[in-house]
């Protein structure tokens, strides 16, 4: 068997279609979304996403915000650049890109983001939205993964799915997705614990694999016909390592390539959360 192709970057394409009417319309309204960006230090792999994530903002029309602060600044430098972002009328929503250098406190860094602003949909009080389960800007990747299953007509209602990793921008707020009601997937949340491995992704209708370990997920743990949706972005030798072995692809239903899966995904839906709180803010 050959794996459907779960197109990410398609898929993307119109989302972003989308937005650049909803843009448009904001615009007539007087009103330009605007996506900031703060970037700490010179990794070369935040760099790129980074640029690229402007990139996205200029083919839908979004304006954008780049604040760049050497690696040697300070907590109190940081602040700056994010109390004068949560002032600005211009940016309407904005990521802190991570991770920060070691000297930093991340977390106080991104408790003092306006939630309202939060492009990320990571901020504390956000994410307690989504366990209230009330309106608030959404975790990009799992956002996106969402949409991708739908797009392609994979069953979410009683699926089970295996989550493979527990980090909070993937793989935890994933599993508070798809446990809501409009999901109704019966998910299991797999951490570098859990005992057996193998036989929980076995099980699996879904599996994600977000654990950042490069092959983790082989061609015999997987159910034959299963989705197979690869969050990794691990480098191994310059090159993108996912968390799926490619063989893989004999075994699932459906298959993320990797890249052109779930990374255009997130930068989709990064871009959603700046449209929709423009939009918030006219209602
Ligand atoms: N505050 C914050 N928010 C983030 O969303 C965030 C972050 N920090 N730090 C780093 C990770 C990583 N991440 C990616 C998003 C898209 C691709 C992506 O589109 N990748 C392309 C390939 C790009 C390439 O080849 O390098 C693809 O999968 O097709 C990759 C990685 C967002 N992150």
């Amino acid at each position: 068997m050959s794996a459907v192709k779960l197109d990410g970057k398609a898929t993307a394409a119109k989302i972003k279609a989308d937005l650049k009417n909803r843009v448009a319309a904001l615009k007539e309204r007087g009103v330009t979304p605007g996506l900031g960006t703060v970037l700490v230090g010179d990794d070369p792999g935040s760099q790129i996403y980074v640029a690229g994530k402007h990139r996205d903002c200029a083919e839908v029309g979004i304006a954008s915000i780049r604040v760049d602060l050497p690696a040697t600044a300070g907590q109190a430098d940081v602040e700056a650049a994010i109390d004068e972002l949560n002032a600005s009328p211009a940016c309407t929503g904005y990521i802190v890109q991570l991770p920060l250098p070691k000297h930093l406190d991340t977390m106080a860094l991104l408790e003092r983001i306006d939630p309202a602003k939060d492009a990320d949909g990571l901020h504390p009080v956000n994410l307690g939205r989504l366990v209230h389960m009330v309106d608030a800007p959404l975790p990009c990747t799992p956002h996106g993964i969402v949409l991708l299953l739908q797009e392609y007509g994979v069953p979410i209602k009683g699926a089970e799915v295996a989550v493979v990793g527990r980090g909070i921008t993937v793989g935890r707020s994933l599993g508070l997705l798809l446990t809501r009601r409009s999901e109704n997937a019966t998910v299991t949340l797999c951490h570098t614990g859990t005992q057996d491995l193998a036989a929980h992704v076995r099980r699996a209708d879904i599996v994600v694999a977000a654990a950042g370990v490069p092959e983790l997920i082989k061609k015999d743990m997987v159910k034959p016909g299963a989705a197979v949706l690869d969050v990794g972005v691990s480098r191994v030798a310059g090159k993108i390592a996912g968390d799926v072995a490619l063989d893989v692809e004999d075994v699932a239903g459906y298959l993320t390539p990797n890249p052109g899966g779930v990374g255009p995904m997130t930068r989709a839906l990064l871009l959603s959360n700046v449209v929709e709180a423009a939009e918030r803010r006219l209602r």
